[in-house]
């Protein structure tokens, strides 16, 4: 009886890619029963009997957060990475002070503009522990009617002798340490501890992490676009198969990007996205481009109505400064999912076949579409700058068995054979603007069409 199953069987029949949606209320059940969870779900004791918890996120409501966790589990301490500054921080203090089990870290945001934007979970249980890496906030509305990733580690078990490395073969653990140290906070110390002493030579996929810097010589590589090139071209597919293959980038925001789609869009960012094995640089044309980003009718319509394009702060000042733009954008079209109207907070890039029944890599990630998350080259291209702190996870078809790409499919029912079907968020082929279509921008009224709920949008 599939309603009684427990969070641990939804887990272990998704996978081997362990990459989940959120459960979105008000949408068919069938759609929340199969490759969804709820944080619930993943703190649930049917995970693991859990010991503590660190949380890496960008907005906390943590009485709410408190009471996503199983009723034993609430007093087990809890480390929550933030990026708080000044009175938010305040108020962040005071909202945990109520709660004795409940630390807090601020992480360094040296850069202007920078966001502590990573959504990380550190679960550490009586006999192993977990690492989550999703896009959701950590405030109800962002589990609530929205699409959202999330990816859940294999259960690592203690080593066996401390002299094991217990490293995967895609480098995860040496990689999140080195993510983790770059905050170069003492309040981490523990668990990192955990981190090294436990055995994670199970996990199948690569981390793709952004920490704020100017990277240069030996670190240039290690964060942001640059490291998603160095894998790519380390182990990413070959030219002969992909060089016809679209690039789909799906994001909730936009930065500014420059002054043409060449700049940095197609010949920074797109250089290192497009690349394939033993190229020094990709080649993205224009036409191999397909960006899916809501339309404003996609938030009109959606379960939430206008509110919920909140969650996608584009503005106007933003996007007047690149109406190149709008020529790459996709709708945000998800029937295979039963979540066209779940707002996607969610952000995944992939390689895709024209025929979108294949993919050569996939990654859910924070970053959205900026040089803020994924960086920009200076002083000529010796150094990498980044903002802010994002993290990710790249699926590469060779850790699940498969030998060039993978099937991909939205439609879930459509397991077929042998080979793993990557479940995919959004429906392909990706379904461009039509005429009178435009992006949501989150500071524009909408007076003439009113949304779900009959309302119109008067942005404050
Ligand atoms: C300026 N702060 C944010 C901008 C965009 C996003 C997003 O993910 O779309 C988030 C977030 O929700 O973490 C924060």
């Amino acid at each position: 009886n599939i309603l009684n199953r427990s969070p641990q069987n939804v887990y272990q029949e998704f996978q081997p890619f362990s990459f989940f949606l959120t459960k979105v209320a008000d949408i068919p059940q069938k759609f929340n029963t199969k490759g969804a969870m709820s944080l619930k779900d993943i703190l649930s004791n049917s995970m693991g009997v859990l010991k503590s918890s660190c949380h890496f996120n960008f907005m906390f409501d943590i009485k709410w957060l408190m009471s996503q966790y199983p009723a034993d589990f609430r007093k087990l301490p809890v480390l929550l990475i933030h990026g708080e500054q000044g009175r938010s921080e305040t108020d962040l203090k005071s909202e945990a002070s109520d709660y004795a089990n409940i630390t807090l870290c601020r992480a360094a945001l040296d850069i202007p503009y920078g966001t502590h934007h990573t959504k990380m979970m550190l679960l550490l249980y009586e006999s192993g522990m977990r690492v989550v890496i999703h896009t959701a906030n950590l405030i109800d509305n962002d589990w609530h009617q929205k699409t959202q990733g999330v990816w859940i580690s294999p259960f690592f078990p203690p080593l066996k002798n401390s002299s094991d490395k217990g490293d995967s073969t895609t480098g995860f653990k040496a990689d999140l340490l080195q993510y983790i140290a770059a905050y170069r906070s003492i309040k981490l110390t523990p668990w990192e501890k955990h981190i090294q002493s436990h055995d994670l030579s199970s996990a199948n996929v690569y981390i793709i992490g952004s920490v704020p810097g100017r990277h240069t010589l030996n670190n240039k590589h290690n964060w942001g676009h640059l490291k998603l090139k160095k894998v790519l071209s380390e182990r990413g597919p070959d030219s002969g198969l992909v060089k016809n293959w679209p690039v789909i980038g799906q994001f909730s925001s936009i930065g500014s990007l420059g002054p043409n789609k060449e700049a940095w869009l197609l010949n920074e960012w797109g250089q290192s996205i497009s690349v394939c094995k033993s190229e020094q640089n990709g080649t993205l044309l224009p036409s191999k481009l397909n960006l899916i980003f809501p339309s404003l009718d996609n938030i009109r319509l959606s379960l939430e109505g206008y509110n919920g394009g909140g969650c996608v702060p584009y503005s106007i000042k933003t996007a007047s400064k690149q109406p190149w733009l709008v020529q790459f954008f996709s709708q945000w079209v998800s029937e295979g999912r039963g979540r066209s109207r779940a707002v996607p907070h969610i952000k995944t890039y992939a390689r895709v076949s024209p025929d979108g029944s294949q993919a050569a890599w996939f990654m859910v990630t924070s970053a959205n579409l900026s040089k803020a998350a994924w960086g920009s080259l200076e002083k000529d291209k010796s150094q990498l700058m980044i903002r802010s702190y994002e993290l990710g996870v790249l699926f590469l078809p060779q850790c699940f068995g498969c030998k060039n790409a993978f099937n991909v499919s939205s439609r879930l029912e459509e397991v077929v054979g042998t080979s793993p079907v990557f479940p995919l968020p959004y429906d392909l082929p990706a379904q461009t603007y039509q005429k009178g279509d435009r992006p949501w921008l989150i500071d524009v009224p909408c007076m003439d069409k009113p949304d779900t709920f009959g309302t119109m949008w008067c942005p404050p």
